[in-house]
């Protein structure tokens, strides 16, 4: 993108940029087969429970990572973006969901003090070890940031749509991510990491100084993130190769 617009033309915002550029492998992240089994109701119980146990393990990681956002943006410190108040919702949501994760677990039978994490769940959380450092430009984490979020709530909203034959015992779990509230914060991380990404691609003098190598960092990250979550979907269907050998 250069950055320019026609008048009266609505130029696209980076991550419509992304979006756009990596339709394939987005969509991949966010229509995933395991996602539309849960959608035509076709879904394999033991892969929900996996995939129950497996993200638990995963939530539990994403919190300091989001705590970790937090700090950056409390150190960029404009306290007019309202950044933090975002960021901040988002830690008091992930306090319901992991009180939600074991109550679901405890309903569906899946003792969490035993489950393991696979190695996608590791990989995964590694990486967000990865971008906690404080060397990672807060352009990078919010791109992350964003960017997870977004594809649990595209896919399980996709659960909910008109047509959609999710099983009833599955509706609360797509409603989490799947709610308009959640897509309001979802929309809310994006603005923000549109306004930090534009701050370079605008070519308008930046109050923060965002680096071009951050914008393609946060562009490599995007991807980097749809990856691990087309890999975490494979291991919940079973389709990364280390489930059992078909019969
Ligand atoms: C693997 C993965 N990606 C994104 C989310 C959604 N964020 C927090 O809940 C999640 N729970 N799990």
């Amino acid at each position: 993108m250069d950055g320019k617009s026609k008048p009266g033309v609505p130029y696209d915002v980076m991550t419509d940029t992304w979006v756009k550029k990596h339709r394939l492998i987005y969509i991949g992240a966010t229509r995933h087969p395991f996602i539309l089994s849960i959608r035509d109701g076709t879904v394999d119980l033991s892969a929900f429970k996996r995939w129950l146990g497996q993200d638990y393990i995963f939530v539990r990681a994403f919190v300091p990572f989001v705590a970790s956002v937090l700090i950056k943006a409390y150190k960029k410190g404009d306290e007019s973006s309202g950044d933090m108040e975002v960021i901040l919702s988002g830690l008091g949501s992930l306090n319901d969901e992991i009180a939600w994760f074991k109550q679901e677990a405890s309903k569906w039978g899946v003792d969490l003090s035993q489950v393991a994490p696979e190695k996608p769940t590791q990989d995964y959380c590694r990486f967000l070890e990865e971008l906690m450092r404080p060397e990672v430009d807060y352009t990078v984490a919010m791109a992350a940031f964003w960017a997870i979020e977004a594809v649990y709530q595209e896919s399980f909203a996709h659960c909910l749509e008109e047509g959609s034959k999710t099983p009833t015992e599955l509706q609360e779990a797509c409603q989490r991510w799947g709610n308009d509230g959640f897509g309001r914060y979802c929309s809310s991380l994006r603005n923000i990491a549109d306004r930090q990404l534009e701050k370079v691609a605008s070519g308008s003098v930046p109050l923060v100084k965002v680096s071009e190598d951050a914008v393609s960092k946060a562009e490599v990250t995007f991807l980097r993130v749809l990856e691990y979550e087309v890999d975490f979907w494979n291991m919940s269907c079973g389709t990364d190769g280390h489930s059992a050998p078909k019969p």
